[in-house]
């Protein structure tokens, strides 16, 4: 579709009319929340097609944005379903009716959720062996492994890595035969990865079309922000159900695709084409100021649209800072409080990392899941909560609801004490000497390594939980979420520290696309710091519109 032919909205209040497909354009602070939220009011208050079993689904990427959401919506919670997309297929599609499937691979009565994945040693000897692939490490086998995602090719279901590089180990291509043996190896303990859900329900709806025209009748209306980052497997759910019934509408900012490493694909946003779609677009932002927004468009050139601040808010010059990190981060910590600080990848190691480092699995398997235990019950997640530290206590088979409840309530209790510090005194002060956990980190590489590691830094490498209070991020884990002042750092192998996605930006690249999400970020201040930059290129930031200051 030409995206020229859009319908431009004068603002996010501006009402459409609800029985329609639509696909809102709308770009980074456009205010696409309050905009579901008004449109969601007029179905409620307008449609005739709501009952007490005829709901809206409110499709969200990740579990912030559906609490976000359901406190704004506090008043017509019974006509709405909000949740991710995940748990709309595992609650209204798998759970309900994964029976219906004639050949379903896993036991149907051990199903108990979905969630991140992480096999056993047992089962990669298992794995090993079965598919007689004796020739990988352990450690970086279960890694690549864990990258798998479903996707469909030429309406099939097939599994892939995202990138080919992620199948292959030591010049060894993993066998591509091998790849379901991976999944019926933790399908058999009834467990289920988060991308499963997608594959269940496909393939549900695909082969039963009762259960279609159950899922149209029970929701006549679809909304799903965020859709630049859809998956195949996802799109196609989501387009079979909207075929007839439903009316579907997809919101998102062809800038701001960034999770092609889990399959995400821009491509699906911009086609995406039900009966008679109505496409509009959403061209202010009302969280940046003019002098970021000039920034943000110059990155935006000619991909859609070009943004405007509303009520035409000025503030300081974006600033390149030239000096080293630590300098900067006094500099900007004297100046401002609440700084963030977002970087490409993480500036720490990754928890994949800490599983490789400790030779001693149980233990930081076991940190792992203490740590996201505490998580999910600091966001009032008990149910998640309870589930991974039973997890964590997985050897101790005294270890049930009652210990797990009573650990949580132990651990919470301190949390102030160890939320900032290292992961050898959380784990030597905290968990050795409850529950059976016995032997301290006392010395060795490992002990120099958790030494350097706090909880919250922990805490930021672990998917699903929310990272309130941290102010270093990635910026993946920042998106959908907004800040005063941010500040943009790079690790010292940065390929990106000559600034290339703001001289040049090209928004087909995804790392150009990456940037222009960490730049949209900030509301008030805006700030770049890179340790050197050649005086030509501190003269292109100048007429960007940037200020430069050497520390
Ligand atoms: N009509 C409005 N008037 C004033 N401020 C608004 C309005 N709508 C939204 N905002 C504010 O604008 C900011 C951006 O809104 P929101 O976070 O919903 O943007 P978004 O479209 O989700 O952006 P992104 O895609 O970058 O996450 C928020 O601070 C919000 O409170």
């Amino acid at each position: 579709m030409d995206i020229t032919l859009a319908e431009v909205l004068e603002s996010n209040n501006t009402k459409i009319p609800v029985d329609q497909n639509f696909k809102l354009y709308a770009g980074p602070g456009a205010g696409k929340t309050t905009f579901l939220v008004n449109h969601i009011n007029e179905i409620v208050h307008n449609s005739t097609r709501l009952s007490k079993n005829r709901k809206i689904a409110c499709i969200t990427y990740t579990n912030t944005a559906v609490n976000t959401l359901k406190n704004k919506l506090a008043g017509c919670d019974e006509s709405v379903e909000i949740c991710t997309i995940h748990s709309f297929c595992y609650r209204y599609i798998v759970k309900p009716f994964i029976w219906v499937l004639s050949n379903c691979e896993i036991p149907i009565d051990k199903i108990n959720g979905h969630e991140e994945i992480k096999l056993r040693q047992s089962q990669i000897t298992e794995f090993k062996r079965i598919t007689n692939q004796f020739q990988f490490d352990d450690k970086l086998l279960a890694k690549a492994l864990s990258k798998l995602i479903w996707s469909i090719e030429d309406g099939k279901l097939i599994l892939k890595f995202p990138k080919i590089n992620d199948g292959k180990l030591d010049n060894y291509n993993i066998k591509k035969t091998s790849y379901l043996e991976y999944k019926k190896l933790y399908w058999s303990d009834g467990k289920l990865s988060h991308d499963d859900v997608l594959y269940f329900a496909y393939r549900i709806l695909t082969e039963k079309t009762e259960v279609l025209r159950v899922i149209r009748a029970m929701f006549p209306y679809i909304l799903i922000d965020e859709f630049q980052d859809t998956s195949p497997i996802q799109a196609e759910i989501i387009k079979i159900i909207g075929k007839i019934d439903t009316y579907v509408a997809v919101i998102g900012d062809l800038c701001q695709s960034i999770y092609s490493f889990q399959g995400a694909n821009v491509s699906l946003f911009k086609e995406f084409n039900l009966n008679e779609t109505k496409e509009y677009i959403i061209s202010g932002n009302r969280r940046s100021t003019e002098q970021i927004i000039n920034v943000l468009n110059k990155m935006r050139g000619n991909t859609d649209f070009q943004q405007f601040s509303p009520n035409g808010t000025q503030g300081e010059k974006p600033t390149i800072l030239i000096g080293a990190a630590k300098d900067v981060e006094i500099y900007l910590n004297g100046l401002y409080s609440d700084v963030v600080y977002l970087s490409y990848k993480n500036t720490i190691e990754t928890f994949d990392d800490i599983i490789l480092k400790d030779s001693n699995s149980d233990r930081s398997w076991m940190i792992y899941y203490v740590a996201q235990s505490i998580e999910f019950a600091k966001n009032l997640d008990m149910s998640s909560a309870m589930k991974y530290m039973k997890q964590a206590y997985r050897k101790n088979s005294n270890f049930d609801d009652k210990f797990s409840l009573m650990n949580l309530k132990r651990l919470i209790s301190k949390y102030p004490t160890f939320e900032n510090t290292s992961i050898t005194s959380f784990y030597n002060d905290f968990l050795v000497g409850h529950y059976d956990v016995k032997g301290k980190i006392s010395r060795g590489a490992i002990k120099d390594f958790y030494d350097s590691m706090t909880f919250n830094q922990l805490v930021t490498q672990i998917n699903n939980v929310d990272k309130n209070s941290i102010n270093y991020k990635t910026i993946h884990q920042s998106k959908g979420d907004e800040f005063e002042t941010v500040c943009i750092i790079f690790s010292s192998e940065s390929k990106e520290k000559n600034l290339e996605f703001l001289i040049n930006p090209d928004m087909n690249q995804e790392t150009h696309r990456v940037y222009y999400v960490a730049l949209s970020r900030a509301m008030k201040r805006l700030f770049i710091n890179v340790d050197n930059l050649e005086t030509d290129l501190e003269n292109k930031m100048i007429q960007i519109g940037f200020e430069v200051i050497r520390l």
